[in-house]
């Protein structure tokens, strides 16, 4: 039995199946399983020719002709099936063999596991990876983190697969612990701002303005073209001029509104709760998501509530405007994510540079964009940025933008056309870049009715006062 296989994969869906075709198409040789014969098959007959790739329908057959020390990913959905897939392995593998999560597991699932596989003396490695399907066959943007010893094991596979930008190939370390499955984590989290935002965009120029979806589609074209370029804009573009076979009208004027969700976006917000930070962009776009599925209420509310909303008449200035505003809102959004993955690497001891998550963005993922170049020049030359707003380059950037992010907010509130995540980035920003926000009065009021102290602004120490009615 040939027993000199590079790699190994559990798990034959849309991820483990493309990404080990990607494996095996850089020179490896790659053996994967599914329980489901038929993926196995449809691996083999989809390999380039050539490259060496064979699918199996048990663990044990997979193991067996794995070269030691065996490095083994799984991509199966998050949660049970990675411990089910875990405790079939350990049995079958020898001291110092690798398993890499490389799917969508909570950072919390991620550390339990380390131990778990640690304790028994064989390497862990969770590790994100995005790029969807595409990404996974031709070059995605992975993120692993944890076991440094692992990852000089895997380094060479993964330099060689993932996607590269500049020369400089999208992988990196993240930091210690669960830092990988953190920093993809947040990597969703912006996803969905990001696709909330594009999407405030489209309504407020299709229902809004009249704009009709084949201009549409040649304005995300041309912002495409411009400081916007990124994939979702790019999707975006392409989206929009894509016919329904069975109507032929615009495919997307046929989808229902009801968006889903597997999690990594609701998991964002509850951390960034706990840490505690400000990621309020984030949570509006997973607020939508969570009410576009309350879809016969919203019928409901529309027939009691039927004010007509006013239609934005200058469409063609406001264009340009809605352009700028997307930019800002997109910068502010990654702001938010950055921010957050400083602090949760602070409080969790994960070590994560941010310089280097920036770095494994900008090509492969779904978040990639032509603006995280300037983010990653401004890491690089300050790697202790706590909030990338906060840098000198990025403010030249931003405040000739801010205009225009406020004025299309106005056109969101005078047209009754949602715009929860865009109207939750400038109150971000403003109270981001202000002095004096009205917290004094919170805590005059904590102080009042449940004797919480305060700080003066004049006076080092702690306050309290007895009689604030009097
Ligand atoms: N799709 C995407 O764009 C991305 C997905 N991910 C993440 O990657 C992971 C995989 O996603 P994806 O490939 O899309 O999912 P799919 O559903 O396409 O594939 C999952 C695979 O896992 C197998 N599987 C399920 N349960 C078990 C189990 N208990 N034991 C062994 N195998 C099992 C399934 O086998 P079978 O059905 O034959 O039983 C299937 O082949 C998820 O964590 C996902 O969140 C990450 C980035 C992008
Ligand atoms: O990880 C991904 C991309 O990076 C997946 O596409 C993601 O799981 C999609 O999430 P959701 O189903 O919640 O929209």
């Amino acid at each position: 039995m040939n027993t000199s296989f590079d790699f190994g994969m559990v798990g034959l869906g849309v991820m483990g199946r493309n990404l080990l075709l990607n494996i095996a198409d850089h020179g490896f040789s790659v053996i994967g399983f599914d329980k489901d014969a038929e993926k196995g098959a449809s691996l083999e007959s989809s390999a380039t020719a050539g490259t060496t790739v064979k699918g199996v329908t048990t663990l044990e057959e997979m193991v067996k002709q794995l070269a030691v020390p065996r490095k083994i990913m799984m991509l199966v959905p998050a949660g049970k099936p990675v411990d089910d897939v875990i405790d079939s392995l350990l049995p079958l593998l020898d001291q110092g063999d690798l398993i890499i999560d490389g799917g969508n597991s909570h950072y919390t699932d991620t550390l339990r596991r380390i131990k778990y596989v640690s304790d028994k003396g064989f390497h862990f490695m969770g590790t994100g990876i995005s790029g969807g399907e595409f990404g996974a066959r031709t070059g995605p943007s992975i993120m692993p983190g944890g076991d440094i010893k692992a990852w000089e094991i895997i380094k060479p596979i993964f330099e060689s697969i993932a996607a590269h930008v500049d020369g400089e190939p999208c992988v990196a370390y993240m930091g210690k612990g669960a830092a990988g499955h953190f920093v993809k984590m947040v990597h969703n989290g912006i996803e969905y701002a990001v696709m909330q935002l594009i999407c405030e965009i489209y309504d407020l120029l299709h229902r809004g303005s009249d704009i009709p979806n084949d201009r549409l589609h040649e304005i995300f074209k041309s912002w495409n073209e411009g400081e916007l370029k990124s994939y979702l804009v790019e999707i975006t573009a392409d989206i929009l001029k894509k016919k329904d076979p069975i109507t032929g009208n615009f495919l997307v004027d046929m989808i229902n509104d009801k968006a889903g969700s597997k999690g990594t976006g609701i998991w964002t917000s509850q951390d960034a709760l706990n840490l505690p930070v400000a990621i309020p962009t984030i949570d509006a776009a997973v607020a939508m998501r969570t009410l576009s599925g309350f879809k016969d209420e919203r019928i409901l509310a529309a027939r009691l509530y039927k004010s007509d909303f006013g239609k934005i008449t200058d469409a063609e200035s406001f264009i340009k405007q809605a352009e700028e505003a997307l930019f800002a809102a997109i910068l502010i959004s990654y702001a938010q994510g950055l921010a957050m993955l400083k602090k949760a690497s602070e409080e969790l001891d994960m070590a994560i540079e941010l310089k280097a998550a920036v770095k494994v963005w900008r090509g492969g993922c779904i978040i990639r964009s032509v603006l995280l170049e300037d983010f990653y020049e401004s890491f690089s030359s300050n790697p202790q940025l706590t909030n990338i707003l906060l840098d000198t380059e990025i403010v030249k950037l931003l405040d000739s933008k801010q205009h225009s992010l406020r004025a299309v907010v106005a056109k969101v509130v005078e047209s009754k056309i949602g715009g929860a995540a865009l109207m939750s980035t400038l109150a971000y920003f403003d109270a981001f870049t202000t002095e004096k926000m009205p917290t004094n009065l919170v805590q005059a009021q904590r102080d009042y009715f449940g004797a919480h102290t305060y700080q003066r602004i004049d006076k080092e120490g702690i306050f309290h006062t007895e009689d604030w009615a009097s």
